[in-house]
Order: structure tokens, then sequence, then C-alpha cells
């Protein structure tokens, strides 16, 4: 695929998107375009599997670039999205004299870019970001500037909106992710089908075979498409005041699944997939054709997503859980409620008796 390229119109904090194979060859000149000149300290935060096969490439380019570049290893895993490994990177930062003019770069998956961004947004009340993705699922996490580390509690909930300087997105990287990942990513690119356009829902069931074995003409299809909802999305409502809660399709449980189950235990792919079976279910009850449910069942179990929740978890912690949702408004619920495929609606008249019996539903396995 040639590089593709799409923009965040956030009026000065717009930022591109480069999407394409060996987009990170040009990783200097893509800096320096963006005024992040030569001979500024960069500081890259990363975890153990993405330095093990990407790191030293990266380094090479941004040295021979003219940049200082300076590193930091996380462990791999959602664990990793904590206050403490936070505190850790803002250490670094310090003991290797970043200042104001330093830029932090993302390299991995969400839980990276979701760190790191959050990271630059508090270093010295803020600096520049830049996003370079190497996971199919951070084509959602790399691109609208939610950033942020989790409670124990709950899943997001320390965090900000800021905006990168701009999204590296190099497609090559992704062929070393393992399959847990591949079919874990892939649930957010269904996602962004199911909430926006059933043509390229149905262009994902017809192509499921391919994406999986990692077929690079339809990966870059499917981030291209996905990363345009995206930003047409954060355009609109940057701050989640109305249209970008449709993104969180299946969220308001697979937030709660993640939690209950103990960070890393289900990857958030996994969990937004019960989750959007959930959110389904829910809009049989409501009345909205039982094709829906099929629908997004069938996708999934083809991505070879979970569609049940595991019986152990008990269904009063799931609800509470879900209690922290960020959507929720003065103890009001909110869901996102497909009502045709390629539509959702944002709700707040879900009772939660109804959410009760999805829940028991999955865990019987139905
Ligand atoms: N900010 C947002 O808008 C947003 C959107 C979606 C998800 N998220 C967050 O993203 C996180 C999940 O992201 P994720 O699934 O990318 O998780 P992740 O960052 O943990 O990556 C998954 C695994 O893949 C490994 N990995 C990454 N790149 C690799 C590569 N190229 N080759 C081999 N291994 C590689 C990682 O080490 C890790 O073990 C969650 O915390 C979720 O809440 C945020
Ligand atoms: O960008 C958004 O907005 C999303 O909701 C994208 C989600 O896929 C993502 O998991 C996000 O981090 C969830 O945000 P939260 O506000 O529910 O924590
Ligand atoms: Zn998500």
């Amino acid at each position: 695929m040639e590089t593709k390229i799409l923009n965040v119109d956030l009026g000065e904090r717009s930022y591109p998107i480069h999407i394409g194979e060996d987009v990170t060859a040009s990783i200097g000149s893509l800096l320096a375009d963006r005024g992040i000149k030569p001979g500024t300290s960069l500081l890259i935060v990363t975890d153990r599997n993405v330095a093990a096969l990407h790191l030293d490439r990266i380094v090479g380019l941004l040295g021979q670039a003219g940049y200082k570049v300076g590193t930091y290893i996380a462990e791999p895993g959602e664990a990793t999205k904590s206050l403490a490994v936070l505190q850790d990177i803002i250490g670094t930062a310090l003991d290797t004299g970043l200042d104001r003019n330093s830029v932090f770069i993302a390299l991995g998956g969400g839980v990276i870019g979701d760190l790191c961004g959050f990271a630059a947004a508090s270093y010295m009340r803020g600096v520049r970001f830049v996003q370079v993705p190497t996971t199919i699922l951070a084509h959602d996490s790399s691109v609208g500037g939610k950033v942020a580390v989790n409670h124990p509690k709950a899943k997001n909930v320390i965090g900000a909106f800021y905006q990168p300087e701009i999204v590296i997105y190099d497609t090559k990287l992704l062929l070393t992710l393992p399959p847990r990942d591949v079919r874990s990513g892939l649930a957010e690119v269904v996602k962004h089908g199911l909430i926006w356009d059933e043509d390229f829902t149905s262009w994902c069931n017809e192509n499921a075979g391919r994406l999986l074995s990692l077929d690079l003409e339809a990966l870059g299809e499917a981030l291209y498409f996905g990363c345009k909802v995206k930003a047409q999305v954060v355009s609109e409502d940057e701050k989640e005041n109305g249209l970008r809660a449709i993104l969180n399709l299946g969220h308001t449980l697979g937030h709660a699944l993640e939690a209950v189950a103990g960070y890393g235990e289900l990857t958030h792919g996994e969990a937004i997939s019960i989750g959007m079976v959930g959110a389904a279910r829910l809009a049989g009850k409501m009345g909205y054709p039982g094709d829906i449910h099929t629908v997004t069942k069938a996708l999934m179990e083809k991505f070879q997503l979970p569609v049940v929740i595991d019986a152990a978890y008990s269904t009063d912690d799931i609800m509470s859980a879900m209690q922290h949702d960020k959507k929720f408004r003065d103890g009001k619920m909110v869901y996102i409620v497909p009502t045709a495929i390629g539509k959702v609606k944002i709700d707040s008249s879900v009772s939660a008796d109804m959410v009760r019996a999805v829940v028991d539903e999955l865990k019987g396995g139905e």
C-alpha cells in the first residue's frame, strides 16, 4: 500500500496521521516537518517486547537524523498503565535533563501510547509527544488524544485529553505481532464498522482471513478506515461532549470486565468483543432487530474473539465496576446501543435490570 495521510482537524492542535509500509524510515524528516528540530532531546517510551524487535532501528534512524535520544523500557502488559510506572518515566526524564522543549515518543501499542501520552501531558505541565503505534489496536489509541493510566478500580480514570504532534503508523512493524494481539486489535477495527458503516462491516467479514494472516494490503485498508472514522469523530467532538461517545461501543461492559478479571487477564480487544456482543443483546431486548446480535456475535467468532463472560466473575462486581464508566452522569447509566449494523445510539434510558440480565445471559454462555 502506498503511504496515506489523514488529518485530525483541531485548529492549531491539528496533526497528520501517516500510514504505510516503512513510514518509520522517514521518522527524522517527519519530525522535522512538524517543527521538532534535529538536536531536540527525545525520550522514547516503549515496552520490553517492542524494544527487542524494533527499538534499535528507531534509535538509529533518529540518531542519524541528529536527535538526542534517550529510552525508557517498561514491562509489557496492561499493569504497566499505572501511576507507579508514570512516576518512573518522569524520574527518567528528570535524570536525563529533559526540559520543556523535549519530546516524548510512544513506540508501542495502546498501553505505551496511553501511558507515554499522559506522561507527556504531565511532565513540566506538558511537553510535545509523538505516536509511533506498533499494534493493530493502536490505530484507535494513537489517534484522538485520550491518554491515561488505570486505577485498580477502573480503567483510564487518571488521564487527560492531550493530542500528539503526529502519528507515524508503519504497517510493517505489525508483522511481528503475536496472534492473540492481532485478534485483539481487529476487535477495534470491527468496532469502527459497527458504529459507522455497514459496508465496511461486510468488508471485514469477507476479509477476516486476510486480516488475521496480516496481509499488509488488507490491514492498510482497515487501519486507514478506522483512523478516518476516528479522525472525523474527534475533529467534531474532541472532549466527548456528545458524538465521541459512540467510539465507546462495548466499552462500558468491556472496561468493567478488564478491571474485575484483573488487568491483563483479558486483552482490551477481547473485553470489548464481549462488550459489543452484550450491547447487541441489549439492543434486542430494546426491540431493535434481532440480526444485530446474530451478526455481531458471528463477526466476533470469525475473528476468534470471545463472546461470553467467564462464569467465575461475579455479576455484582461487574455491575458495580460499570458504575465508574466515564459516560455516566449524575448516577444515570449511558450505553452505546447498536440500532442497526453500522449505526448506534447514545442511550440514557437503559435500565440496570436489563443490563444485569444481559450479563447473566453472557455468563450462562448464551
Ligand atoms: N487512548 C485511546 O483512545 C485508546 C483506544 C483503544 C485502546 N486503548 C488502550 O490501549 C490498550 C491496549 O492496547 P494494545 O492492545 O496495543 O496493548 P499493548 O500495548 O499491551 O500491546 C499488546 C502486546 O503486544 C506487544 N507488542 C506491541 N507491538 C508489538 C509488535 N510490533 N510486535 C510484537 N509485539 C508487540 C506488547 O509488548 C504487548 O505485549 C488498553 O490499555 C486500552 O485501554 C486506548
Ligand atoms: O477514543 C475514544 O473516545 C474511545 O472511546 C476509544 C476507545 O476504544 C478506547 O478504549 C478509549 O480509551 C476508551 O475511553 P474511555 O473514556 O472510556 O476510557
Ligand atoms: Zn477501546
